[in-house]
């Protein structure tokens, strides 16, 4: 459970803001994505078979992004998401040149444990996340097994990932049996065009 504004960790910090968009304006963000965005549906290898990712993606950036062995090309964003864009480093005190758009459909759809530690990424990388729609429980590990964390993601909420997080935790979207309607994540990042 994070408190509002700045939550120290060892080896990493937390921003959190619930009440970044008042909901009436998250649900308007929210449905705008899910008609405008070109959603894929993309497979990843896993234990070498071939497997439908749990959740649909999208990705603009100057540059393109590759994680779990996917290339996501680059691709502007439309003026339209530019608002939105610019509000989140507002509140996040960073620029931004990556938006990476997860869909979860259901409580199936979900993000295994993983970092944002793509190399492009940098030293102690800054991520946005906002989130819109269902809530759902977010979860980190410290990589040595000590401290576990969790949080649920209510829609128009904040959650800012900083410092040396991104070296010491791991992060997830777990699944859920619980009823679920859809929520779409995203996470702003700031990409290097050499890694760095
Ligand atoms: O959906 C979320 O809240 C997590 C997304 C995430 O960790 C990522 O896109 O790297
Ligand atoms: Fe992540």
């Amino acid at each position: 459970m994070l408190a509002y504004g700045v939550n120290p960790l060892r080896d990493g910090v937390l921003y959190w803001y619930p009440d970044f968009l008042p909901p009436e304006t998250a649900m308007a963000w929210q449905q705008q994505l899910t008609a405008q965005i070109p959603w894929r549906q993309e497979t990843i290898r896993l234990f070498g078979r071939w497997v439908e990712q749990p959740r649909l993606v999208a990705w603009f950036g100057a540059l393109a992004y590759r994680y779990s062995g996917l290339t996501l090309p680059a691709c502007a964003p439309p003026d339209w998401l530019m608002p939105l864009w610019r509000a989140c480093e507002q509140r996040a005190g960073q620029r931004f040149n990556g938006l990476l758009l997860n869909r979860y459909r259901h409580g199936q759809d979900s993000m295994g444990w993983h970092a944002d530690d793509e190399p492009e990424l940098g030293r102690e990388p800054v991520i946005a996340s906002l989130s819109l729609g269902q809530v759902r429980r977010f979860a980190l590990k410290h990589r040595d097994g000590g401290e576990r964390l969790s949080q649920e993601l209510p829609s128009g909420s904040l959650l800012v990932m900083a410092g040396a997080l991104q070296h010491h935790w791991l992060h997830a979207l777990p699944k859920t049996r619980r009823p679920c309607v859809e929520r779409i994540n995203l996470t702003f990042r700031y990409l290097y065009s050499s890694p760095v």
